[in-house]
């Protein structure tokens, strides 16, 4: 039997699959196909992380180690959507929600000191930041608007805000003293198994991670970021915004980068209200506060404080204010600004949101402004300026007219980034970073760091970037399309990266292809030419610049990452097809249970389900399967078409209208086509029920909305309530059952 596991996630996803597992599920069965449901959301996963403190009936098991194992098997089929990669606050909002329902889960330790205390830390970080995909990820990434989403768009332009030659709106790096700044690499000659320590000025040695097994042909990276030029910079760029009058806008990835970028954005905190943390700090340090988990968490420790304190406090914090920029805002209307969570403002996302509305962000006025796009990382960071730059020059892009930049990403096996969080270390003391191999004691790489700088090791292994360099040339192959590996020579991993591009690409027959290495600047700026021209470029990237650029040419191109195909071709065999590009979309979330209404596009998941039938089709041979992916193909463009998408606003159809229509549309191009007699015959009933149904249904599915709904939870929602609150249309559900 053929099988497809359709994993349960987080906020608006989650909500969605409620609505449209349903219709899977009925769907699918024709062709034999078994649906399995995996929940790794965030609450599920701190469950399965502690189940001595649960009742036998509270368990859950660890899907997310399941999924990880079954990666390995060449039969996998998994269809993968958007998952909370949690901040701290977030974490200790969903312990919080399941302490409430009974769960007796242990609180998370801010500040541990015990060993039991270091130990639940230790626990509870795996379900921190970035924790499902790079346990999913084994192979690279292959996203791409698809035609009929691409075309849509052209005929369907999302607005766009206008970029003006005088906008003020730029982004500021460091230009030393970071990550980019004397990084050093190199290519593994043997498999070493190697140690990372910290060589101090009085020759002792602290080992942070005693045992790394690396493989034969392995890159490794070892990069620092200094804390007194990251301060200077924070220091220099405020005061430079301050002048220019635009808003400050911390641009990072704390969740994904969960150990480095958190420091980062505390820093940034710490230096804007660098008067008030002068004066308060010892209080501050005595309550716990810790701002890398951004202003939110020191307000809720400060409303403890007695009144007079607390005021005090709130007015320094106010003073510093004055003298500083101002700060681009999450959301206006509640006073929400980019420094109140480090998971608010998540790069890959907020840049090109910023870039599509003509380099503007929102200031506490509730208007709109020119900004200072902060992104201390150079290595980067410079592509959005070049963006910027081209948008200032020529304007901003047209969505009816532009090209398309699908990616190749290298990602697999915790490539680059990815796999860096348990080798990243805020250094505790002055001395030397060092590599060392564990037998000969040889070492292999070392840095300079001062006590408070970040250092870390990056993997790369070599069969992932194999891997890589063959799906970029199939890529080229099958769509005819030029590619470019956006890879700097100046940058001593990239270099590395560059002879094996070279080497690798000599495996394939790239006869009549158009495949060329260049530095990201140039990379984006070449592509961006032809953008513009309306040609298509692929990029194949990094890890770093999958993420960034999957969001970005989307972004601008759909007005929303959320329509990619987005597929994981697992190196093993198996499939992993992700739906988007996008996350989770918390506010979504909020509409629901405000007003009733989930404006969740579901696209994503309607292009996976495509592919990993097709998938199906070919591995199990299963025919049916194929008619099912042709027919929904068929209907998925007919519901671009019609324009049966969600809308933004309540009362309008919504996630739920959406998914009703294409199951109309399924299922009448599956009555319609004649390669199948049994799926036509089982599928002309149920497309009349649902056509001569179409205005009732409709009308059940607007008609709740516009009230509150309550799902009682926001991390582990009351599952009867929330499938209830998805599936309110009874003549939709009843035509479904009777398949
Ligand atoms: N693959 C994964 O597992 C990923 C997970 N994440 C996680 O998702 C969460 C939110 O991240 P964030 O950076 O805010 O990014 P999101 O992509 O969730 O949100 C940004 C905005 O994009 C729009 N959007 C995204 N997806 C859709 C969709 N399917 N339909 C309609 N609009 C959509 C929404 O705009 P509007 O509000 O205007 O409707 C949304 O507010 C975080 O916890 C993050 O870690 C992020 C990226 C990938
Ligand atoms: O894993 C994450 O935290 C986010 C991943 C992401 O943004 C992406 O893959 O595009
Ligand atoms: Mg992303």
């Amino acid at each position: 039997m053929s099988k497809i596991i359709y994993t349960k996630t987080d906020e608006a996803p989650a909500l969605a699959t409620l609505s449209f597992l349903p219709i899977v599920e009925a769907f699918t069965k024709t062709a034999g196909v078994e649906v399995e449901t995996s929940d790794i959301s965030v609450a599920a996963r701190i469950l399965a992380e502690f189940p001595e403190y649960l009742t036998e009936e509270q368990r859950v098991p660890d899907n997310l180690a399941e999924l990880g194992r079954l990666t390995q098997d060449p039969n996998t089929n998994i269809i993968k959507l958007p998952n909370i990669s949690a901040s701290v606050q977030q974490l200790k909002a969903a312990i919080k929600e399941l302490q409430g329902k009974g769960y007796a889960i242990p609180d998370f330790p801010d500040d541990p000191q015990t060993d039991e205390e270091k130990e639940l830390r230790k626990r509870y970080g795996k379900s921190l930041g970035s924790a499902v995909n790079p346990v999913l990820r084994e192979g690279n990434s292959d996203r791409r608007a698809p035609k009929a989403v691409k075309n849509y768009a052209r005929k369907h332009p999302h607005s766009m805000g206008e970029w003006k030659q005088w906008s003020s709106t730029h982004v500021s790096h460091m230009h030393g003293g970071d990550f980019y700044d004397g990084e050093q690499s190199m290519t593994l000659d043997k498999a070493r198994t190697v140690r990372m320590e910290l060589l101090l000025d009085d020759g002792t040695k602290k080992v942070l991670k005693p045992k790394i097994d690396l493989l034969d042909k392995e890159v490794i990276d070892l990069m620092v970021m200094s804390k007194k030029a990251l301060l200077e910079f924070y220091e220099r760029e405020m005061e430079d915004c301050r002048e220019a009058g635009i808003l400050f806008s911390l641009h990072v990835k704390a969740t994904m980068m969960k150990v480095s970028h958190p420091i980062v954005f505390g820093h940034a905190v710490r230096i804007y209200y660098k008067d008030a943390f002068e004066k308060h700090g010892e209080l501050f340090d005595e309550l716990g506060i810790n701002v890398n988990n951004g202003m939110a968490d020191l307000y809720d420790k400060i409303a403890t404080l007695p009144t007079s304190t607390r005021e005090e406090i709130e007015r320094d914090l106010h003073a510093c204010q004055e003298h500083r920029p101002r700060l681009a805002m999450v959301d206006s209307a509640k006073g929400i600004t980019n420094f109140h969570s480090p998971s608010d403002v998540i790069v890959d996302a907020s840049m090109p949101a910023m870039i599509r509305s003509g380099g503007k962000m929102w200031g506490a006025d509730g208007k709109m402004y020119d900004c200072k796009a902060v992104m201390p990382e150079s290595t980067f960071a410079r592509i959005y300026q070049e963006m910027i730059n081209f948008c200032k020059w020529h304007g901003n892009f047209d969505p009816t007219t532009m090209g398309t930049v699908p990616n190749v990403g290298l990602m697999a096996q915790k490539a680059e980034e990815y796999g860096s969080h348990d080798k990243t270390f805020e250094s505790s003391d002055a001395g030397i970073a060092r590599i060392v191999d564990v037998e000969t004691d040889e070492v292999l790489l070392e840095k300079r760091v001062e006590k408070g700088d970040i250092w870390r090791m990056c993997q790369t292994k070599d069969a992932p970037i194999q891997d890589w360099v063959k799906l970029a040339v199939r890529r080229a192959r099958e769509s005819n399309t030029p590619v470019i590996f956006w890879l700097d020579p100046y940058r001593p991993h990239e270099n590395e990266l560059i002879k094996k591009v070279k080497m690798y690409l000599k495996d394939h027959d790239t006869d009549g292809l158009h495949i060329e290495i260049m530095s990201q600047v140039r990379a984006m700026r070449y592509t961006l030419e032809r953008v513009a021209r309306g040609l298509d470029t692929i990029s194949a990237t990094g890890n770093i610049l999958r993420d960034y650029l999957t969001d970005l040419f989307p972004i601008l191109e759909l007005g929303t990452s959320a329509k990619m195909l987005s597929v994981v071709p697992l190196m093993k065999g198996g499939g992993l097809f992700e739906t988007g590009a996008g996350g989770s979309a918390p506010k979504h979330v909020e509409q629901l249970t405000e007003e009733n209404h989930l404006r969740w596009d579901s696209l994503g998941e309607f292009l996976a389900l495509n592919v990993s039938l097709e998938h199906l089709a070919s591995n199990d041979n299963n025919a049916k399967a194929q008619v099912l992916a042709d027919t929904l193909d068929t209907a998925t463009e007919k519901l671009l078409l019609n324009d049966k998408s969600p809308s933004r606003k309540t009362g309008e159809l919504d996630n739920r209208g959406s998914h009703f229509y294409l199951a109309l549309y399924w299922a009448e191009e599956l009555a319609a086509q004649d390669q199948d007699s049994e799926l036509k015959a089982q599928f002309t009933p149920l497309a009349q029920k649902l056509a001569e149904n179409e205005d009732a249904i409709v009308k059940e599915l607007n008609d709740v909305q516009g009230k509150p709904v309550d799902i009682k939870g926001y991390y582990y929602a009351d599952e009867e309530l929330a499938k209830k609150a998805m599936r309110p249309s009874a003549l939709f559900n009843e035509a479904l059952a009777s398949l």
